[in-house]
């Protein structure tokens, strides 16, 4: 009979947030030090697990947190970026994350292999597999495929998901219905109250990234509606003669 029980390093995960520190290429904070630091001021506010990008952070981080930490490597610039082959696959497992993410989408892959070789190659390397889907079909075939846990990470980010403002509460809901694997919701969760919603539609754990670990995202946010509310009204300009 399987074991029904989530592995250890995913009980630790369970019903608990976990923060993505993440900067982008050519930005201030891209830098592995940055992140390490950023990934510590999340554990000291009650993340429980951590998700990173890039080799040179992850090695960061592991050195520096004794969390679940769930680690890609995103390379390429369009389409499956998020740890895309079985190579990077196994890069990313030898800087000790636990937890491999890899884009398990339907999209074609850079080298033309199926996920299910990279799915061997995180398993081999003695690490779980994370399956980054967009939608309920890619969840269910990842979970059928022997992901260890499904993320809704790329939904609203394929040509065959919904471009939602929030996350996407509803696929949560049937993929955590629907498969006996953990699900994680993870993408555009930006409010307290919309982590606790993911929690209630059924996921096993919430990532978080922009909302706390993206300082030119959230700048961004607030100099919208301060330039909104700053833009002067018809009546307040002057008359023209
Ligand atoms: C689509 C994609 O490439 N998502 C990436 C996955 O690792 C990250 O850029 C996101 O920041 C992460 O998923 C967390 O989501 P949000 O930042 O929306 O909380």
């Amino acid at each position: 009979m399987n074991d029904p029980r989530p592995p250890a390093v995913l009980e630790r995960l369970r019903g608990r947030l976990v923060v993505s520190c993440q900067a982008y290429p050519g930005e201030p904070l891209r830098d592995p030090d940055a992140m390490r630091r950023m990934a510590l001021a999340a554990l000291e506010g009650g993340a429980a697990g951590i998700r990173a990008q890039g080799l040179a952070d992850l090695r960061a981080i592991r050195a520096a947190a004794d969390v679940p930490l769930i680690g890609l490597w995103k390379d390429g610039a369009a389409g499956v970026v998020i740890t895309p082959t079985a190579a990077h696959v196994r890069e990313v497992a030898a800087t000790g994350a636990e937890i491999v993410a890899l884009d398990a989408t339907a999209r074609p892959r850079p080298d033309g292999r199926p996920y299910a070789e990279s799915f061997a190659a995180a398993h081999a390397a003695g690490a779980l597999v994370m399956a980054d889907v967009a939608t309920f079909a890619e969840g269910l075939r990842a979970a059928e495929a022997g992901a260890d846990v499904v993320g809704t990470t790329l939904s609203g980010y394929t040509d065959d998901s919904p471009r939602l403002p929030g996350p996407d509460l509803e696929l949560v809901a049937r993929l955590a219905a629907a498969l006996d694997v953990p699900v994680v919701a993870e993408g555009r969760i930006h409010s307290p109250t919309q982590a606790r919603a993911a929690l209630e539609a059924g996921a096993f754990a919430v990532v978080v990234g922009t909302a706390i670990t993206h300082p030119t995202s959230l700048t961004r946010w607030f100099a919208a509606e301060v330039d909104a509310a700053h833009r002067p009204r018809p009546a307040d300009l002057p008359a023209s003669s």
